[in-house]
């Protein structure tokens, strides 16, 4: 399992391995592998290794040693080396020949025009803003080298980031504090900053190194995962060959409002492409026949059509608030009550219903709606997804899907990050969708938490597929399309996938 962690995590893994003996190996693995991931990006022309003082740079050292033992002429420019480990791989560094010369940024800018890669291992996970103007100086440099189309590869991560933030923060001059990087090679767990918002657009490609750490002691340290797809194609349902509609689960959709009925019906289809047996809509508002799989009833009271409702005529799951209305928090709370699995999106995700969950509830905000149940801003909610996600938690109960690119699923056993998805996906009708996905899933017996990553990820691969055919004009619609194939492929991650032609 690919596990997140932030800098403390980290920092007290390296603590273990350096108690164990073992922290001079982890840098040697380190660097031996940003010299590979390098000496694969761009095997031709000058490495130029840029060593921080800290360990970030002793990687860089212990990478230059591997790139010369390879054949490839290389130079480290760096700063007062004060790690001990850095200070002894710049010494191993010396005494196989290598060169070391004064890191700054006119030494940066004379070196470049020679290098055919530039190895950023200035600042990891030790870095905390703001940035020192010398270091400041170099970065801008490094900025510039790479805007003239030399590749970097930075170690862990783009220096000027902070590991456990979406953020970017200023360099001196008002520019981004980063160069970015081309590829981050990063070490035993992935990092906030190369998963969300602003910071993750500049990491480039992120290749994760686990190291040879024990995994139990990343487990520990580890903030949140990112199940593999095999992992979260373990999490789906299984149909058997017996199977009928009774019990592929009846999910009713409450939601619609004059306007705004078009939310519900794509949350009733979402439903029904997600493998639900019977799906209901509900509605004040006359909602078109998008399916004629999907059933609608109007309702003149639809507060008294739901509150007549019988235990014995309730539906296995519900999804609420899409395009609902004003009335979405008394008809939410309502449906609450009925203490049966239940998606809360849109106009049903109010403050006022903090506290009236229970664990079968899974609320789907997006950072906006986020920000409102949490009174906090929007900025404040992507700047640090993980965080935002695990508070909503733990004041809403139940499961929390925290919408973006990736989401977090937030459940009282932790935090999971989801993988794919498409900037595409950025329109109108996506979170409707989801929630029919979501529901459908309750409906088929998942436990909330399961639910919510198989039904992110699978949401989120119904959309690559559709952004495959339609580029970023990809709709909702299209995207509801691709989730029976979207499941085939999670499916197939599985080896060998389930054999739908027999009993599971
Ligand atoms: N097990 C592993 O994952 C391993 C990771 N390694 C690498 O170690 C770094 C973390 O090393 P650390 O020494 O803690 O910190 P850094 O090298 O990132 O930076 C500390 C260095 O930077 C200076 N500094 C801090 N803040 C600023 C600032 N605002 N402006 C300027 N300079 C700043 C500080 O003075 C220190 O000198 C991790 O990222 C990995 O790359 C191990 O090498 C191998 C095992």
């Amino acid at each position: 399992m690919p596990w997140v962690l932030n800098g403390e995590g980290a920092r007290a893994v390296d603590a273990r391995l350096d108690g164990a003996g073992l922290l001079d190996l982890a840098m040697e693995e380190a660097g031996r592998a940003v010299a590979d991931a390098a000496q694969a990006l761009a095997p031709r022309g000058v490495a130029l290794l840029l060593a921080g003082g800290g360990a970030n740079g002793g990687d860089a050292f212990v990478a230059a040693r591997h790139l010369r033992a390879l054949g490839r002429e290389a130079l480290v420019l760096a700063l007062p080396s004060r790690h001990p480990l850095t200070r002894l791989n710049r010494r191993r560094w010396r005494a196989v020949g290598g060169v070391t010369r004064p890191l700054s940024a006119g030494a940066l800018s004379h070196r470049a025009p020679g290098a055919g890669v530039v190895v950023d291992g200035l600042l990891g996970t030790g870095f905390r803003p703001p940035l020192r103007p010398a270091l400041g100086g170099v970065i801008a440099a490094l900025a510039a080298v790479r805007s003239r189309g030399t590749p970097v590869v930075a170690i862990d991560l783009p220096s000027g980031l902070v590991e456990g933030s979406a953020w970017v923060p200023d360099g001196p001059d008002g520019l981004p504090g980063t160069a970015g990087a081309d590829l981050t090679v990063t070490f035993m767990g992935l990092k906030a900053a190369l998963l969300f918002g602003a910071a993750a657009g500049h990491s480039g490609r992120v290749q994760l190194v686990p190291l040879r750490v024990p995994g139990d002691w990343v487990q520990a340290q580890a903030v949140a995962e990112q199940p593999t797809d095999a992992q979260v194609a373990a999490l789906l349902p299984a149909r058997r060959a017996d199977a009928h509609k009774g019990v592929a689960g009846r999910v009713w959709i409450v939601g619609g409002h004059p306007g705004t009925v078009g939310a519900a019906g794509m949350a009733g289809v979402g439903a029904l492409r997600a493998g639900a047996g019977l799906v209901t809509v509900h509605s004040a508002a006359e909602v078109p026949l998008l399916m004629p799989e999907l059933m609608v009833h109007r309702h003149a009271d639809l507060g008294a059509a739901l509150s007549g409702t019988p235990a014995s005529g309730r539906p296995d799951a519900v999804a609420v608030g899409m395009g609902l209305g004003p009335d979405a928090a008394a008809l939410a709370r309502g449906l609450l009550r009925w203490q049966i699995p239940t998606v809360l999106d849109a106009d049903a995700l109010q403050p006022e219903l903090a506290g009236c969950g229970h664990d079968a509830c899974i609320w789907t905000p997006h950072p906006g709606e986020a920000a409102r149940l949490l009174g906090t801003s929007a900025r404040d909610v992507t700047r640090d997804p993980l965080g935002a996600a695990g508070a909503l938690q733990e004041r809403l109960g139940g499961v929390v899907v925290l919408k973006g690119g990736p989401s977090v699923v937030a459940h009282a056993g932790g935090l999971s990050v989801s993988r794919g998805g498409h900037p595409g996906m950025a329109s109108g009708g996506m979170g409707d969708t989801l929630s029919g996905v979501l529901a459908a899933l309750l409906g088929q017996g998942l436990a909330a938490p399961d639910a919510a990553v198989a039904g992110v990820r699978l949401h989120a691969r119904a959309g690559e597929r559709a952004a495959a055919r339609h580029g970023y004009g990809l709709s909702a619609s299209d995207t509801a399309l691709e989730l029976g194939q979207a499941w085939l492929d999670l499916q197939g991650a599985l080896s060998p996938p389930p054999d739908p032609t027999r009993p599971a």
